[in-house]
């Protein structure tokens, strides 16, 4: 196909894929392949040929990406492209790595047919605290190196229409090197040890912070991120979360108190900074999946209540989430039944106080008033 070193796949040609992933692939160095479900999408990168990532406050230089193929999941070339590549990296969302199974399973037979001995070796670019357990439970770790990635940096599209997109400058992505059992000689690509506990802190501390000011931001009527953000209300909220956030996943995770909070304050600082020019639309997308029992907002609230920390706060954001989901008729349960059945909280005591606030947003309280109930 071509005479690069590397031949690189990402499955996912979206925001993150495109826009983040590779541009931090080196152009002389791989080929890249874009492999994506969306048919209109895929026809564009093949038409267009190129397209470019600018860099939010347009300080530096945009880049152009050119020069590569773009497939989809069900055409012959993608399953042989993937049967020849060397490293795959996916971002579809943690909830579509189990649909491209089937795919790459296809590939590893073409590529056993073809006697290519070197492994294949996959990352996942999601968020999520363990996006490559649908791949390990389909066992394609016994044919493949599968690890992990962590999505620090904020990349948007425009439109569906245009290629083009915006980026934080951000230059490297963390990955798994325990899990990956080797360094991969990738620039771009910066081996961590003690993964996981990186990937569930950025989760419950980027992410939960991320529901708090579109969740809330929602509810008040920002449709700009940066604004919701700055906005003074959210900023009492983000105050108060990130005291018991802080001090659980300091003590969770064994991290000193000083280093979470820098953590912590990096987070908000760059969901307050007016050039990344995000929406509250694309962060409460899926809010079902950000009710799960292991993401940003249910695990908090149990390293919350397993530290003795005060849970007021992240209680008032999940009901934020609720009523967000019932606004856009998310919900065919009651939310009694979500809580119980998606969030799993047992307990029918934790359940009420839940339901409490989400009455509160049921009523059209003002923020201000929520913050000073839960002061009390
Ligand atoms: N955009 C960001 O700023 C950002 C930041 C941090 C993390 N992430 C993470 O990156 C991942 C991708 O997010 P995004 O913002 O790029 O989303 P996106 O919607 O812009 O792109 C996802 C792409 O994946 C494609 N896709 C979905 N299922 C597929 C499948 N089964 N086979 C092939 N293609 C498929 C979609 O058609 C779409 O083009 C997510 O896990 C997200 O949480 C994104
Ligand atoms: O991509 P999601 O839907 O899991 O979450 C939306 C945002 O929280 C997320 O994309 C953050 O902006 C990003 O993870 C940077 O911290």
């Amino acid at each position: 196909m071509s005479s690069k070193q590397t031949t690189s796949i990402i499955i996912g040609a979206g925001q993150t894929g495109r826009g983040f992933i590779a541009p931090l692939l080196k152009e002389d160095e791989h080929q890249i392949i874009f492999i994506d479900k969306d048919k209109e999408l895929i026809q564009t990168l093949s038409n267009k040929e190129q397209y470019k990532v600018r860099y939010f406050g347009d300080k530096l230089l945009p880049c152009t990406v050119k020069d590569y193929y773009a497939f989809l999941p069900t055409e012959d070339f993608a399953i042989t492209a993937i049967a020849k590549a060397d490293y795959i990296f996916t971002a579809v969302g943690e909830e579509q790595i189990k649909n491209i199974i089937p795919l790459i399973r296809k590939s590893l037979e073409v590529r056993k047919s073809m006697k290519i001995d070197s492994p294949l070796i996959l990352v996942t670019c999601e968020n999520g605290v363990n996006p490559k357990k649908a791949l390990i439970e389909a066992d394609l770790n016994k044919k493949m190196i599968i690890t992990e990635g962590i999505v620090f940096c904020t990349t948007l599209s425009k439109n569906k229409n245009n290629l083009d997109l915006y980026s934080e400058d951000f230059d490297y992505i963390p990955y798994d090197v325990e899990a990956s059992g080797k360094h991969f000689n990738l620039s771009g690509f910066k081996p961590i040890s003690k993964f996981k506990n990186l990937i569930e802190r950025k989760i419950f501390t980027y992410n939960c912070y991320s529901a708090c000011i579109s969740y809330i931001g929602d509810y008040i009527g920002y449709s700009n991120y940066a604004e919701a953000a700055n906005d003074k209300d959210i900023n009492k909220l983000l105050h108060l979360l990130s005291k018991p956030v802080n001090q659980s996943i300091a003590t969770h995770y064994k991290v000193p108190i000083k280093e979470q909070e820098l953590f912590s304050e990096q987070a908000i600082s760059k969901f307050k900074n007016k050039e990344i020019k995000d929406t509250i639309a694309r962060n409460t997308r899926d809010v079902h999946r950000k009710l799960l029992p292991n993401e940003r907002l249910i695990k908090p609230l149990s390293l919350m209540k397993q530290y003795k920390q005060s849970t007021n706060i992240i209680e008032l954001i999940i009901a934020a989430a609720l009523h967000f989901g019932s606004m856009n008729n998310q919900w065919t349960e009651s939310i009694d039944g979500i809580l119980k059945n998606t969030c799993k909280i047992d307990s029918v005591k934790e359940r009420e106080k839940i339901i409490q606030k989400y009455h509160w947003f049921q009523k059209n309280l003002p923020v201000e008033v929520m913050i000073n109930e839960e002061n009390k």
